[in-house]
């Protein structure tokens, strides 16, 4: 049992914004409401710190932002056996991350979040804190990491115990039991794909989620989901606020799809990037096998094409890579049908890598489909890999002498339901035990993720204002495109316009509220 200390003399996080104040600036903003979705939330006001030389602090929200004089205690890692010997394993409370990392002589500061990891005092006894665990949307592997992490740190790191999974994601907190998740209920999950406490779309209900967050006792809940997910989980933080209570809102960032802006790279990417490459290799094996064969895999990414980019680069057996972010058309000069007519004749195969949400336009204008929704409101996408099939088939078939065999695999679901890879268990693992320090530090209303490789707390709006998609005119495409030699569909109008479109090369936002991010290029 560790001693309640004063929090007037130590309040590590009142210290901190006291001593914050005094070097930066604090730029009070006007509080904003945002339709979420179902619910119109009155969001507070970002914490922004203004500093010297362009210095900017996005802030995260703390408890004691609006419940003041909270006690805190003695963080209990500083008698834990592990870490007591490392030395400052407890972070500086001024440790910031920087957004952009590529700068010039007389650049500003520019942007930073704050860093993620333990801190001397926390704001919760083990006894006290009552956790819960959810997860949202589709399935993305690591889930399962996430939630042996989250139970493990919790326990073993501050000697937390009443741990609940909510069954079947949000529409669990108000229709269904919970389930007690220990240390021995979690061990081993990390070697299963999908989520042990389920999921779903839709079943958003902001008010019964957080009567049932009061109703229960439960004052740590950690909200492991995509852009969807982490809108709610803002305005679960803002009702939780709003009523005053000492709950920390924690979202963990997950998607297949890696469309989360800011963060470097989402959990699970890399297990799909990699699972990828079974279904290429097949399509490849068999065009190869089979005279004048085209091997056709689709993968996911409904509106960024991160996953069949990575898996092309990887691959180096593809010849057409097709993504949202791409406009490509089929007939005439330029157009997909002649490119494979001229590999074929060179090579007698070929591959094409298709992403789910390539090509959107031209298949509801053949398939005339209407514009239906799932339960999360997202658009229910057509089957581009079936269509382009029997395009290719078509075309082949009336419009040439050549005749050809096509080969679709579709492992879409497959991939998506793997165990996490090592890569991604290790990401799992720094992403939970960084999320469960932010809590028991008092931080709440926040996002936890990587930056340039070190764990932040992220506001929820930096996650959830737009989507990150592939940047066409940036030079990971241009590697794919060298990779691949396809033609870019793309004449030089579009490349000047695309071009004199670009906005400083992080966060670029479009219309529709994606974001165009650099990806990583050098
Ligand atoms: N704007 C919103 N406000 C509140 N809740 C939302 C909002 N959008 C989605 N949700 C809820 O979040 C949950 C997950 O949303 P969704 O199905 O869109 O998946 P996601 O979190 O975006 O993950 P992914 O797209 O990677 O599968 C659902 O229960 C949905 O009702
Ligand atoms: O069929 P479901 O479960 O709704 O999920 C499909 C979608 O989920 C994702 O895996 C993640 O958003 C997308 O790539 C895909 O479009
Ligand atoms: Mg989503």
């Amino acid at each position: 049992m560790h001693s309640v200390t004063n929090s007037a003399s130590i309040d590590d996080n009142n210290c901190d914004r006291k001593t914050a104040r005094r070097k930066h600036k604090v730029k009070v903003t006007q509080p904003r409401s945002e339709v979420m979705g179902p619910v119109t939330a009155v969001l507070s006001e970002p914490k922004v710190v203004t500093g010297d030389h362009g210095f900017v602090l996005e802030d995260v929200p703390h408890l004691t932002d609006y419940i003041p004089h909270l006690p805190t205690y003695p963080n209990p890692l500083q008698d834990h056996p592990a870490y007591a010997v490392v030395e400052q394993y407890f972070v500086d409370m001024d440790d910031t991350i920087a957004q952009k990392i590529v700068v010039h002589a007389n650049s500003p500061r520019g942007t930073h979040f704050r860093r993620a990891g333990p801190r001397q005092k926390v704001y919760f006894k083990s006894d006290e804190v009552h956790a819960c665990i959810v997860t949202c949307g589709g399935l993305c592997p690591g889930l399962n990491t996430v939630i042996r992490e989250i139970v493990g740190s919790l326990h073993d790191m501050y000697g937390v115990t009443r741990i609940e999974g909510i069954e079947g994601g949000y529409r669990g907190f108000y229709s269904r039991n919970t389930i007690p998740l220990t240390p021995k209920a979690v061990n081993g999950i990390h070697k299963r794909g999908g989520t042990i406490i389920g999921t779903s779309r839709g079943g958003y209900d902001n008010k019964k989620i957080v009567n049932s967050i009061e109703d229960r006792g439960i004052n740590q809940v950690y909200i492991i989901g995509g852009d969807g997910t982490q809108k709610g989980a803002s305005a679960i933080y803002e009702e939780v606020r709003r009523r005053g209570l000492k709950v920390a809102v924690v979202g963990i960032p997950k998607t297949i799809d890696n469309d989360i802006p800011v963060i470097d790279q989402s959990f699970g990417f890399d297990t799909a990037v990699e699972e990828a490459q079974r279904a290429i290799n097949a399509a490849h094996v068999e065009a190869e096998s089979n005279e004048n064969c085209i091997g056709l895999v689709k993968l996911m990414g409904r509106n960024s094409g991160f996953i069949a980019m990575y898996a092309t680069l990887a691959s180096r057996d593809v010849d057409c890579c097709l993504i949202p972010e791409s406009y490509f058309y089929l007939e005439g000069p330029g157009g997909l049908f002649e490119y494979i007519e001229k590999r074929i004749k060179e090579n007698g195969h070929m591959v094409i890598v298709v992403a789910e949400g390539a090509g959107q336009d031209l298949v509801s204008e053949s398939l005339r489909t209407n514009d239906a929704k799932d339960a999360s409101g997202n658009k229910l996408l057509d089957d581009v890999g079936l269509w382009l099939s029997q395009k290719i088939k078509g075309h082949f078939k009336t419009k040439t002498e050549m005749e050809i065999n096509l080969k679709y695999i579709d492992p879409t679901y497959m991939i998506r339901a793997v165990p996490s890879n090592a890569s991604d268990n290790v990401y799992c693992t720094l992403l939970a035990q960084s999320a469960v320090h932010g809590a028991m530090a008092g931080y709440t209303g926040f996002t936890v993720g990587p930056v340039h490789g070190r764990e932040c707390y992220l506001p929820f709006y930096r996650i959830t204002e737009k989507q990150n998609q592939v940047v066409i005119t940036d030079r990971m495409w241009a590697r794919m495109l060298s990779s691949t030699n396809q033609p870019c569909f793309l004449n030089t109008k579009d490349i000047i316009e695309s071009n004199m479109d670009e906005a400083p090369p992080t966060d670029r936002v479009t219309d529709n509220g994606f974001v165009t991010k650099e990806t990583n290029a050098c």
